[in-house]
């Protein structure tokens, strides 16, 4: 068997950071060599936990593989900065990023493979395609997206409805995006209404709603853990760290 991939984890004591810890230890395709976190966090799933402010250095100490990334949109351009200096692979899950900062990912995967998603769970892939063809097949219906969280969520709407209203309007053209509605404000033809929900501990739910006058069609994905994303962000990490300097998707690692 080929020797274990190297990983480097950054926001390890958030709740993903925390999960991948959790899931990494139980894989023997994977080492965690470095995990490390902005405030300070003795110890994760046997980790000690570094200074993230070091990464440059710690990077340069534990010569992983490939970094995987999930935190904030600032510290995770700064994190790719980092690794495109020292060579290393990029996973990244963070969401949330505006166009600049999305623009400093390409000019990253310039020098290192770079893959990001957001969203890791292959139920999601499945319905981003699913999305795609039920829209292409019912070109006169309205759309509706909704998606549910937890109550610490930041970003809104999430990385994953971005997504999928991306896949909508690669099929129909650009339609108007519509942000919650209150008031006198009666739906007009084509647009699309974007729901985001915050409450309890709700690990990630997204429901695409296609409707006429006679039919309704629902495509819903939960997620039942973050175990999940954290999979599915490792099985990347594996396939990225044999690849070429670019960006890359999810799909292809599912479809290897
Ligand atoms: N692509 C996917 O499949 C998924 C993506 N996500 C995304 O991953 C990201 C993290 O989610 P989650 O783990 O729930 O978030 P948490 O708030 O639980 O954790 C965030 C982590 O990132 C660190 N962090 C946040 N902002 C900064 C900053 N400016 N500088 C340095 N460190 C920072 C935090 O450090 P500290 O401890 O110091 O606060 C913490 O370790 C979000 O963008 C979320 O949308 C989540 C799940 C799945
Ligand atoms: O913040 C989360 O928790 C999640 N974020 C991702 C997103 O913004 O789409 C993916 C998942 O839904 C969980």
């Amino acid at each position: 068997m080929a020797d274990p991939v190297r990983i480097a984890v950054v926001g390890a004591a958030g709740r993903m950071g925390r999960e991948l810890l959790d899931v990494a230890g139980g894989r023997d395709d994977v080492r965690v060599v470095l995990a490390a976190n902005r405030s300070p966090v003795d110890e994760i799933s046997g980790h000690a936990v570094e200074d993230a402010d070091d990464l440059p250095e710690l990077l340069a100490e534990t010569d992983p593989d490939v970094l995987v990334d999930f935190t904030g949109p600032e510290s995770s351009v700064e994190y790719v900065a980092a690794c495109a200096e020292a060579g290393v692979a990029a996973v990244v899950g963070t969401t949330g990023f505006d166009d600049e900062q999305a623009s400093a990912l390409d000019d990253a995967a310039e020098s290192i493979p770079l893959l990001h998603a957001t969203n890791f769970s292959r139920g999601v892939a499945a319905l981003r395609r699913a999305v795609r063809e039920a829209v292409a097949a019912l070109p006169d219906y309205d759309v509706e997206v909704t998606e549910t969280h937890h109550n610490g969520k930041r970003d809104a709407p999430s990385g994953t409805a971005n997504t999928l209203l991306d896949e909508i309007d690669d099929v129909r053209g650009d339609a108007e995006r519509v942000y919650g509605r209150e008031g006198d404000q009666p739906r007009t033809e084509g647009e699309i209404g974007v729901h985001a929900r915050r409450a309890g501990g709700v690990t990630g739910e997204h429901e695409v709603l296609l409707a006429d006058d006679h039919q309704l069609l629902s495509l819903t994905h939960r997620a039942g853990s973050r175990g999940v994303f954290a999979a599915g962000a490792l099985d990347a990490a594996v396939w990225l760290s044999s690849r070429e300097a670019g960006r890359y998707d999810f799909d292809e690692v599912l479809d290897a």
